[in-house]
């Protein structure tokens, strides 16, 4: 019935799944009047967004359609082996405001469903359970890896993966060692708060779009960093902040007993209320060298020595009052920061971007925070430098202390991923928000593409009508961030007790504090 003029084509590497369309009455599971069958494509929807569209072709000789049937589903089949066709799927029903169980099981699970994709389902009942079961399970028998939560369940997932893949391939994890890749790929559907992670991998918070990526079999490699602190292996990861971002996520936590987002907001004017330079050594491996330390592992001892001596030059070090220092191996993009925390770096570029913000006037610091979300350069401030590196160790002159009190349950993941359960001062770090408390020495270091994440590498992400979303401030308007600067410099005259119930009753925002 359709004319020429309407007839369109679809590409095979865009169908994803083909149905029988049946005519069927109330509460009818089997059977019904045959209509056609119906083919199910992935298609692009704007910039970064993909969405699932269906395509009718009716028909009512039950014969025909069947032959049609049975052919697309053997291409399907038989022609994309990077597509999924069981997947382990891991839900923190915790993330955000408790809405990952329904993101799944509304909006990712049909879709799976009709892609014929099987899953085995864990939701998690505390901290570390992904990781416990990402240890035990028979990893073999996945295609992948699906996490349903914000970033720190997808960091911890990804922990997980890359610390079974250490432990199944024999490495000695707490040496200088080369880790071996994650075994399976690593899918992210959002349902976080600030959803850093899927941002930079997808370009979008969108649960459909990941899962779209995941059905596809769209791959694409990321870089990861490790923790380590003397020798000894902390955890891997994507991206840190120590200083501000680390003691605004510190304070996040201690607020538990607030709203979301209203403890966000909370704890970052708290944060500048008391902002307070870090007294450390900060040392770094710049990318230059970055052919010569991957080549490590394949060259013989004198050739490795004679590298190790050649970056030990190269090393540069710095000893003064730092505000904030974040390292990052992807671009962490996030509503605050549409280019992303580190526009410098791409996820598979073998290389983390080095932000270190020396000490400087509150009022300063908060204009360089500013510019994450508009068009000006952020990093153009005498007191913020930027480097492109390889490794970097920071030393804090706050001894933080080791103590081993640890709870039995969980002790296996909180001695690797939180190695102090208290500490003596506070060196608080925010790992892939994430808090990792009390180490004052810790060792960064890129491995260049250890993981695979379902997604597509987006270079460009272009939206300028974008809200601060920690401050609910309009980013465009000065007004607001002078009003802000005064508000805390007045604030800051005040006990915190004072600050804290001043932000309670008043509203929502800081807008109206101001
Ligand atoms: N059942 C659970 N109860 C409490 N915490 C959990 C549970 N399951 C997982 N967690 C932990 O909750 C932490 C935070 O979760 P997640 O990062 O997904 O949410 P979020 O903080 O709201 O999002 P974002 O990190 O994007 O801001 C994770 O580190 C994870 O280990």
């Amino acid at each position: 019935m359709i004319s020429q003029h309407k007839m369109v084509s679809v590409d095979m590497k865009e169908v994803f799944a083909v149905k029988m369309k049946r005519r069927r009455s109330a509460g009818q599971q089997r059977g019904g009047t045959l209509l056609g069958i119906t083919i199910f494509v992935c298609i692009k929807k704007g910039q970064n967004k993909l969405k699932d569209r269906a395509i009718h072709l009716s028909n009512l000789s039950e014969d025909y359609c069947n032959i049609w049937f049975k052919y697309l589903k053997d291409i399907l089949n038989g022609y994309f082996p990077k597509r999924p066709k069981f997947l382990k799927i891991i839900i923190n029903p915790h993330s955000h405001k408790k809405e990952a169980k329904q993101v799944y099981y509304e909006q990712v699970a049909p879709l799976f469903k009709l892609a014929d994709i099987k899953t085995d389902i864990t939701i998690t009942e505390h901290e570390g359970h992904a990781f416990s079961v990402l240890k035990e399970c028979d990893i073999q028998a996945f295609d992948g890896v699906v996490c349903v939560g914000g970033d720190g369940t997808a960091s911890e997932v990804a922990h997980g993966l890359l610390l079974r893949a250490q432990t199944d391939a024999r490495r000695d994890i707490d040496s200088n060692f080369m880790p071996v890749r994650a075994p399976l790929p690593l899918g992210i559907i959002p349902a976080g708060s600030t959803n850093v992670l899927s941002f930079s991998v997808h370009g979008i918070k969108h649960p459909c779009t990941a899962a779209m990526h995941i059905i596809m079999g769209n791959l694409q490699a990321v870089d990861v960093c490790s923790f380590s602190s003397r020798h000894r292996l902390l955890r891997f990861g994507f991206s840190a902040m120590f200083g501000f971002g680390g003691t605004t996520l510190a304070l996040a936590e201690k607020y538990r007993w607030m709203p979301s987002n209203q403890r966000k907001e909370f704890a970052v004017i708290k944060a500048l209320t008391n902002l307070k330079p870090e007294d450390c050594e900060l040392s770094f491996l710049p990318t230059e060298n970055a052919h010569m330390a991957d080549q490590k592992g394949k060259r013989n001892e004198d050739e490795r020595n004679t590298i190790e001596q050649c970056n030990e030059d190269k090393w540069q070090t710095m000893q003064t009052h730092f505000l904030n220092i974040s390292v990052m191996a992807i671009p962490c993009l996030c509503s605050m920061a549409p280019r992303g925390l580190a526009p410098n770096t791409r996820l598979d570029n073998g290389s983390m971007s080095l932000i270190a913000v020396q000490n400087s006037s509150r009022a300063d610091f908060i204009k360089h925070l500013k510019r994450y979300g508009n068009r000006q350069n952020q990093f153009d401030f005498p007191f913020v430098e930027t480097y492109t590196v390889q490794e970097v160790k920071i030393r804090s002159k706050i001894d933080c202390g080791w103590t081993d009190m640890e709870s039995e349950e969980n002790a296996d993941f909180h001695s690797r991923h939180q190695s102090v359960i208290s500490p003596k001062g506070s060196c608080p770090w925010n790992v892939d928000g994430d808090l990792m408390e009390g180490t004052s020495e810790v060792h960064i270091k890129i491995h260049p593409q250890l993981i695979t994440m379902y997604g597509r590498n987006i270079e460009e992400f272009d939206d300028h009508t974008v809200k601060c979303s920690c401050l609910n401030l309009p980013l465009e308007g000065e007004v607001e961030l002078f009003k802000l600067i005064d508000t805390l410099m007045i604030l800051s005259n005040f006990p915190h007790q004072f600050v804290i119930l001043y932000y309670l009753s008043s509203s929502k925002t800081l807008q109206s504090i101001t």
